[in-house]
């Protein structure tokens, strides 16, 4: 065991946001020199002793980070994601906006397209300019989220006693969606949902409830991976819109038409649209709400 030491360390600027209530630590470390073992990340997404987040977004150049140097040439930043308990995660909808909202805010991009490095490859997401007087919020922001896949594997969500067919969908990252007749069946959500047949998803899944609420316009709640549940999910709502049109019969590829879902989260809406080329368009909103400096005690911490 090695022992991080912090006690010649500098303060460590930090900022706090939110996409639709999913909230990060944010972390500007363009050059990648400050160490965020796991232990070190869940101590600063505890709500209680750290400053709390359902995750971290490390902002580094893509050239200073190894997982990310082969982009370095198409894009320039690399959202370097977490979960609230340390987990390495591939992609993060509402973290790709409140990214790309701290990087206009900070000067280092504009108004425009702007590529992003993550592990679920490069993402472009559309900014506009920052209306002045806007204060903290950065207006919305549109990811052009990929594509998804939704392999047929016959997985059952359950909760308690209670059980739902769900299907299986990757946007860079797992989700499982199970449409329900309540939100509320799924009960607290305290613990992971389970997932059958576990061999489908080796690496943990984030699993969302649907209801509907209207013509292509439907709610959900969400359990993440490593976070536990949150007020919103970008990956997964846009799951959740692919999810429902199959269900409806809708398929872009197919008719040659979009199809837009609105995504009612407890946090905020979302606004998914899936085009005939299986592009995912996700819009919303991101806010950063504030600024300051973690004392370095907060990252110290041991490494295996
Ligand atoms: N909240 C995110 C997803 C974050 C990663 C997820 N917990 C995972 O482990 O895959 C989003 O907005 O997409």
């Amino acid at each position: 065991m090695e022992h991080v030491s912090t006690s010649q360390m500098s303060p460590l600027p930090f900022l706090k946001g939110h996409g639709t209530e999913n909230d990060f630590v944010i972390v500007p470390d363009p050059d990648n020199t400050v160490g965020l073992p796991a232990a070190a990340v869940a101590r600063l997404c505890d709500r209680r002793a750290g400053i709390g987040g359902d995750g971290l977004l490390h902002v580094v150049r893509s050239a200073a980070h190894p997982e990310a140097r082969h982009m370095a040439g198409e894009a320039e930043w690399f959202m370097d994601y977490r979960n609230a308990d340390g987990s390495v995660a591939e992609m993060c909808g509402n973290g790709v906006r409140v990214f790309a909202g701290y990087l206009q805010r900070a000067g280092h991009v504009e108004e425009g397209e702007l590529s992003v490095a993550t592990r679920g490859g490069i993402k472009k997401v559309r900014l506009a300019k920052v209306p002045s007087g806007s204060g903290t919020a950065t207006g919305d922001i549109t990811v052009f989220m990929g594509r998804a896949e939704l392999p047929e594997d016959g997985v059952t969500v359950s909760v308690g006693a209670r059980s739902w067919p769900a299907r299986n969908v990757n946007m860079g990252n797992p989700h499982a969606v199970a449409f329900v007749e309540d939100l509320a069946h799924a009960g607290e959500l305290r613990t992971a949902p389970q997932c059958t047949p576990a061999s489908v998803y080796p690496d943990g899944v984030n699993v969302e409830f649907v209801v509907d609420r209207g013509e292509r316009h439907v709610a959900m709640r969400v359990h993440e991976r490593g976070s536990g549940e949150t007020r919103s999910c970008g990956t997964g709502a846009c799951a959740v819109a692919v999810a429902a049109a199959r269900r409806d019969h809708l398929d872009p590829a197919v008719t040659g038409v979009a199809v837009t879902y609105t995504v009612d989260l407890p946090g905020g809406r979302l606004v998914i649209t899936e085009r005939p080329d299986g592009e995912i368009e996700m819009t919303g909103p991101a806010v950063i709400v504030a600024e300051g400096l973690i004392d370095p005690v907060l990252l110290e911490t041991v490494t295996a």
